[in-house]
């Protein structure tokens, strides 16, 4: 059982960034789960894409797998001995974990785990990729070259899920959906004062771009086909296939 995130709880002097440390990866379950509209139904449905799209004798990459809840739901739902997944994250704190709670279950689909920057990687013979709320964290300058190194690496046929809070078309309507999302945190038992030190944490951190930019950059590396298959207010999950 994860503990219940209190992070922000309390005020603090000073507000540092944001980062997935030991401290992030001992609630990091009950955060996201409390945090991200829809999570559970993205992770749910990740593991049903993976089925139709994974080929047999091929990789699937789970890129920012902090506890592997996607590398499960695909593990369970794809479940074939010819495949393998490989499951990236540069945190330290996360991917110890990770390998923890991945070997609590026997599924047949070999899952490595590797503690690597997801810039860094050689993507072969995939063809199922997640980025599941992980491109909001790379610099903005590094999201383009990641997306060409994945359809690169991609099979035909293959498919990317990218899943990313946005920022709507309008200003006026960004800041409107902002504050259902932050009304959806109060209801899920976040104070205004956690609502807001979180939100100061992931300044700079957590950077969002539109859904025009995310289908700018699928065409830029050549994908043809790719749509929104899931949206809960400013939260959104994308597929483009090969
Ligand atoms: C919001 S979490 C992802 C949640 C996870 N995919 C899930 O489905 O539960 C973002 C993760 O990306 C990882 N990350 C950020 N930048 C990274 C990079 N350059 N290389 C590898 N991992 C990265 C972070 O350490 C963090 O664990
Ligand atoms: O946007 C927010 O307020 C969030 O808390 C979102 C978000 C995310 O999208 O990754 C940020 C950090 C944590 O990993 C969990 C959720």
């Amino acid at each position: 059982m994860s503990k219940k995130d209190n992070i922000y709880a309390d005020q603090l002097e000073q507000v540092e960034s944001f980062n997935f440390d030991q401290k992030v990866v001992e609630v990091f379950p009950d955060m996201i789960k409390r945090s991200v509209p829809g999570y559970t139904a993205i992770i749910d449905g990740i593991g049903q894409l993976a089925k139709k799209y994974t080929q047999a004798n091929s990789s699937v990459y789970d890129l920012g797998c902090s506890l592997g809840a996607a590398t499960l739901s695909i593990r369970e739902a794809v479940n074939d001995e010819s495949c393998q997944i490989i499951a990236v994250d540069n945190s330290t704190a996360m991917i110890e974990r990770c390998k923890l709670i991945q070997s609590g279950y026997n599924f047949s689909m070999p899952v490595e785990m590797v503690e690597a920057d997801i810039n860094d990687l050689d993507f072969k013979n995939a063809s199922f990729v997640v980025l599941n709320f992980t491109l909001q964290f790379l610099p903005r300058e590094q999201r383009q070259t990641l997306l060409n190194n994945i359809y690169q690496g991609l099979n035909p046929g293959g498919a990317l899920v990218l899943s990313e809070k946005l920022t709507m078309s309008s200003e006026e309507l960004d800041a409107s959906i902002i504050n259902i999302h932050h009304d959806f945190k109060k209801q899920n038992g976040y104070s205004d004062m956690e609502i807001a030190q979180k939100r100061a944490a992931l300044e700079n951190v957590l950077i969002p771009d539109t859904r025009e930019q995310h289908y700018q950059r699928f065409e830029n590396a050549g994908f043809k086909q790719f749509d929104t298959w899931f949206q809960h207010y400013n939260f959104a999950s994308f597929i483009a296939v090969k």
